[in-house]
């Protein structure tokens, strides 16, 4: 079946957490409509960007693009921008139920609100490995009040302006910031109003003694989160489309890019609401600036509503607070604990073909703060990869391939970085088609003395294997024994913890160039990513409609 859909992305005056700015919406909206479709289906979204003067282009997150490379949505790797006026028709079948996401990849513009909820069905007669009465989405957020301009120029100035913790955290898309800390609000009465229909609470009605499915998805400009429902144990039992051996949880610890379904069973006094939480963890969200004033980004708040109490009344508690936000065990320990299903294992190849490893640091280079991989900053070409590679233009980017390491002896990870011999670079990683390619990712500490941060790694056009994850240096002749080469779990997104490593395996089975980067916006936007190609003699003519850029200029394919 073909599901059929047409989209305006805009901007427009929104007040979702009751500060109202300029918010991109998809037909109005943000979140943008889910898109519902059952395995097998093609999906077709026709694009019309309306920004008035900014290019636009949307990735289909989790989505692997098997045969359409060029409907991947990414900006600079598989397509030109779509510039303003223009119209993109976006094409590509869902071939695995499941939990999914769309998002911009152009610029910062996904945390301006340009996201929504891919929902993946089975077909009719095929059941999932769990029970459950009802079925609901919720994309988590954060949520600044600067718009996404302000911040990447910030990012690119000299001296440097980060984007600082958000405002508020966000829970379909409502959140709620307190307007009596703006420095003059009764100046400001029109731009802060905590009355505002966007920003009344999120609720899920719930029927007692029923059971919920919840696909709960981040999509975290930059906080990590813990998501929590007062007084409700939460089962795991999906992670980014694959099915996860149940285990029960607390509190969920999500990164963005990441996906999950928990089952919740409405079991508890059915006679009040309950909090829906979202705190963040793994950044102080507490901070405060040179003039002594002290901000904490606004939790996310919404309610699990007890039919039939009225959706709006609020719990007679006062909501969670979460766990520590510098407690990094249980966060590796929920890593840990996820694994696949037991009547859905995808068996791994037992060695890979080739071992690269991902050093992660904060560097400056030219003045600029950036991050960095092996010493690499990577900046996106003004020619995407797929339209160069395919027609072999050499010009088009770099064609020094980035290291496979760095250097294991001598490098220490626990302390402040320097890396004054970081360069950037537009080079890409060609891996052979059909080959097992292992990425072990390595943290280390930031330019800040005693400080790792985490960061989710999200593959395009792939699921990998998730063979493990470990403290301090990854040492390449005894970890890999500890691999899980049993029942590993498979994911597209995947956190390196701070001062740890995660190892993972794919297959590069799918012609076509991906994207592997950290899906925290700024960090992406700083040069935190790479390229992998593999198969391009496999494409046959690329679509017109991704050209037009660059050296693509005068190249002409299939309409
Ligand atoms: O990329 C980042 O930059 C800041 C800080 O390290 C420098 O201001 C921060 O917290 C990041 O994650």
């Amino acid at each position: 079946r073909i599901r059929h859909y047409k989209w305006e992305v805009k901007y427009e005056y929104k007040s979702p957490d009751c500060f109202k700015k300029l918010v991109i919406t998809t037909n109005g909206k943000t979140p943008g409509p889910t898109i519902l479709a059952q395995r097998g289906d093609t999906v077709v979204v026709e694009l019309k960007n309306s920004l008035l003067t900014e290019n636009v282009a949307i990735h289909w997150h989790g989505i692997r693009q098997i045969g359409t490379p060029w409907s991947d949505g990414t900006e600079g790797v598989t397509q030109c921008p779509i510039l303003p006026g223009d119209t993109f028709k976006y094409q590509f079948v869902v071939e695995r139920p499941g939990t999914y996401l769309y998002h911009a990849h152009y610029g910062m513009q996904r945390e301006a609100g340009l996201y929504g909820s891919i929902r993946v069905a089975l077909p009719e007669g095929e059941s999932e490995p769990f029970l459950y009465d009802y079925d609901r989405s919720i994309i988590l957020n954060d949520w600044y009040h600067k718009s996404t301009y302000e911040h990447a120029v910030g990012l690119s100035s000299n001296p440097f302006v980060w984007v600082g913790e958000p405002q508020s955290l966000l829970i379909q898309g409502k959140g709620r910031f307190n307007c009596s800390s703006i420095a003059t609000p009764t100046l400001e009465p029109a731009v802060c109003n905590t009355t505002s229909p966007d920003c009344s609470p999120y609720a899920v009605t719930v029927v007692p003694g029923k059971t919920y499915r919840l696909r709960i998805a981040s999509l975290t400009a930059l906080s990590a989160l813990s998501f929590q429902i007062e007084g409700h144990n939460l089962t795991v039992v999906e992670a980014d489309g694959h099915y996860v051996e149940p285990f029960v949880v607390k509190n969920l610890f999500i990164y963005s890019g990441e996906t999950y379904s928990v089952l919740i069973k409405a079991d508890q006094d059915p006679s009040r609401n309950y909090w829906m939480t979202t705190n963040i963890v793994s950044r102080n969200a507490t901070t405060t600036n040179t003039l002594n004033v002290t901000t904490t980004t606004a939790p996310g708040l919404a309610f699990l509503n007890y039919y039939p109490n009225h959706p709006r009344r609020s719990p007679p508690t006062v909501p969670p607070a979460g766990p520590a936000w510098n407690d990094v065990q249980p966060r590796l320990n929920q890593s840990l604990a996820i694994k696949a299903h037991r009547d859905f294992i995808h068996t791994p190849p037992q060695s890979p073909d080739r071992v690269i490893v991902f050093l992660n640091t904060q560097n400056k280079i030219n003045g600029n703060t950036r991050w960095s991989v092996n010493n690499v900053s990577f900046t996106l070409p003004h020619t995407p990869y797929l339209i160069a590679l395919q027609q072999n233009l050499t010009d088009a980017f770099d064609q020094t391939p980035p290291p496979e390491g760095y250097d294991f002896v001598n490098y220490d990870i626990y302390k402040k970085a320097n890396n004054s011999n970081a360069t950037t670079s537009d080079g890409i990683y060609r891996l052979q088609f059909n080959t097992t390619v292992d990425i072990i990712l390595q943290n280390a500490n930031t330019m800040t003395p005693n400080n790792s941060e985490t960061h989710p790694w999200h593959l395009h056009g792939h699921d990998f294997w998730v063979l493990g994850y470990g403290k301090g240096k990854f040492d390449i002749n005894n970890d890999p024994k500890k691999y899980n080469l049993v029942n590993p779990i498979m994911k597209n997104t995947v956190p390196v913890h701070p001062y740890g490593w995660t190892a993972l395996r794919f297959r590069a089975d799918n012609p076509g160039v991906w994207a592997f980067h950290c899906h925290i916006e700024s960090h992406f936007y700083m040069g935190m990513g790479v390229v992998f190609a593999e198969g391009i003699n496999r494409l046959g003519n690329l679509p017109s409609s991704i050209m037009g850029c660059g050296e693509t200029k005068g190249v002409t394919h299939r309409p």
